[in-house]
């Protein structure tokens, strides 16, 4: 059978017990006009030898939303028509033998208001293993104004960031503490105080470091708001470190937030992996507690690497945009973890713009109007050094967190002047740029300039300027002649 052609149904036949085919029950529409209203979808599926792709666009309308593998009675008690699902367009994707993309759109009364974990119950439930599919990738949606209002978005947003912090016209700066594991209470509050006297904004707890023996959370808790508060008093700079709130239960967690916030810090930190109620929990707490929420996307590329099978970042992001996240881990394309230079700007749109534009060079398929959501700040972060600083500027501009770890931590001269390396490295190219030099190609001799007069940038330079990550990337863009080079 050819693309979007129409599917016969025989309606004396329709309710007879019995099997039936998905694209027969309904679920196949070539013909739907898709409404405001409707949450939209697009999956690149790979259906099995031999299965026809209408029936397999069909089956993952209708296994996402009201279908079985029989026709059932009880679907006759219902306004069934409207509750399900309709597949109404497949295009075989450019390039790939035996994949397609295909769009599905669900009435608005399927879901539950303000509830990601309802939305995810149906759209990311049954499909993906469905054996007629090889594979099956939900690689973007269109979530209607209507259903965004349900949302209370971001706690605290970019610009009310930038005003508790009274920092602005720059990106920010973080740093990782390393090594990830291991340290105790009080040599890791001193790392803490050394990065940010040395000139950072940020220091973050690692996506592990929860309550371990070395160090239990309420130590860290204590060194790390004494070296923030310190380094405060002495830059007169407003300072935070990302305390990681992250624990077995959610009483747990919300009594971490709790002393995190009596102890005067103005950031809590949770890992991706606690779930979507979890966080959504989480993120109304911290809008009551004045409090900004960092989100580490730990265990992420488990789901969204592969191109073939999962679900996209950009998905992933625009869903915990509505669960209400300030700050999001969305990739650095020239540092050590997986990132199209066009793909990951794609992430970034999702996070930052009021109307997110159809992309398609980016991987974004569909307009998406925020509904005056409050905007989260992205954040880069993963083998990025002060070398790569004008690629970094370049590529996502001011509305960032580039979080240097290991660039920080493990500077020749010591912890305090890998974070200087970075302000003055940052600083000089965002002069460079608003002065309207082109920070692109002469990037490296204005780093090379900025380093003349300023020693801990020079060691930078000699230490890591030529480390690069040049891997071929696996999740590009399908509609790019060729992949993008950072
Ligand atoms: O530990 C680090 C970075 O350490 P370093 O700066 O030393 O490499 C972060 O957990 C990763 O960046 C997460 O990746 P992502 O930001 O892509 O989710
Ligand atoms: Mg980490």
């Amino acid at each position: 059978m050819g693309a979007n052609e129409h599917v016969a149904i025989d309606t004396k036949k329709r309710y007879q017990a019995g099997v039936l085919k998905y694209a027969q029950m309904g679920y196949w529409d070539p013909d739907y006009e898709v409404k405001d209203t409707d949450v939209l979808a697009v999956f690149r599926i790979t259906p099995q030898e031999g299965v026809d792709p209408i029936e397999a666009a069909a089956a993952v309308a209708g296994e996402s939303s009201t279908a079985t593998w029989t026709v059932v009675w009880t679907d006759r008690l219902t306004a069934c028509d409207k509750y399900r699902a309709k597949a109404y367009r497949i295009d075989p994707v450019p390039g790939q033998a035996g994949q397609y993309f295909c769009q599905v759109a669900y009435d608005l009364d399927l879901f539950e208001e303000g509830s990601i974990a309802n939305l995810t119950a149906s759209i990311i439930g049954n499909v993906f293993s469905f054996k007629p599919l090889l594979a099956c990738r939900l690689e973007d949606m269109r979530l209607p104004v209507a259903y965004v209002k349900t949302f209370r978005g971001p706690p605290t947003g970019i610009v009310v960031e930038r005003e508790r912090l009274d920092k602005f016209g720059r990106p920010l700066l973080g740093a990782t503490m390393k090594p990830k594991l291991g340290l105790s209470g009080k040599n890791y509050g001193r790392v803490v105080y050394e990065a940010l006297t040395g000139g950072l904004d940020f220091t973050k707890d690692d996506e592990n470091i929860n309550s371990q023996n070395f160090m239990h959370w309420r130590d860290r808790f204590l060194y790390c708001m004494e070296g923030v508060n310190q380094a405060a008093a002495q830059t007169g700079e407003i300072k935070g470190h990302y305390l990681n709130i992250t624990a077995g239960t959610m009483e747990e967690m919300v009594k971490r937030a709790e002393f995190a916030r009596d102890l005067g810090s103005c950031i809590v930190m949770v890992d991706l992996i606690v779930g979507w109620t979890a966080i959504q929990s989480i993120s109304h707490w911290c809008r009551e507690n004045d409090m900004i929420l960092h989100m580490h996307r730990a265990g992420h590329g488990t789901y969204t690497r592969q191109k073939n099978h999962g679900v996209s970042f950009r998905v992933i992001a625009k869903w915990l945009r509505l669960a209400g996240v300030d700050h999001l881990h969305a990739g650095t394309a020239v540092g050590k973890l997986e990132g199209d230079p066009m793909t990951v700007q794609g992430f970034y749109n999702v996070c930052r713009d009021t109307v997110t534009r159809q992309d398609l060079p980016r991987g974004l398929f569909f307009d998406q109007d925020w509904a005056g959501i409050k905007r989260v700040m992205p954040v880069a972060s993963g083998g990025i050094h002060a070398g790569q600083m004008h690629q970094l500027l370049d590529l996502f501009g001011d509305e960032v967190v580039l979080q240097f770890g290991g660039g920080t931590i493990g500077h020749p001269m010591g912890i305090q002047a890998g974070a200087q390396a970075n302000r003055v490295a940052l600083e000089a190219m965002v002069l460079a740029r608003n002065e309207g030099r082109d920070i692109v190609n002469e990037g490296p001799d204005i780093l090379k300039a900025a380093a003349e007069h300023c020693r801990p940038l020079r060691a930078a330079l000699d230490t890591w300027g030529e480390v690069t990550f040049d891997y071929t990337s696996t999740d590009t863009s399908d509609f790019v002649a060729t992949p993008t080079a950072a």
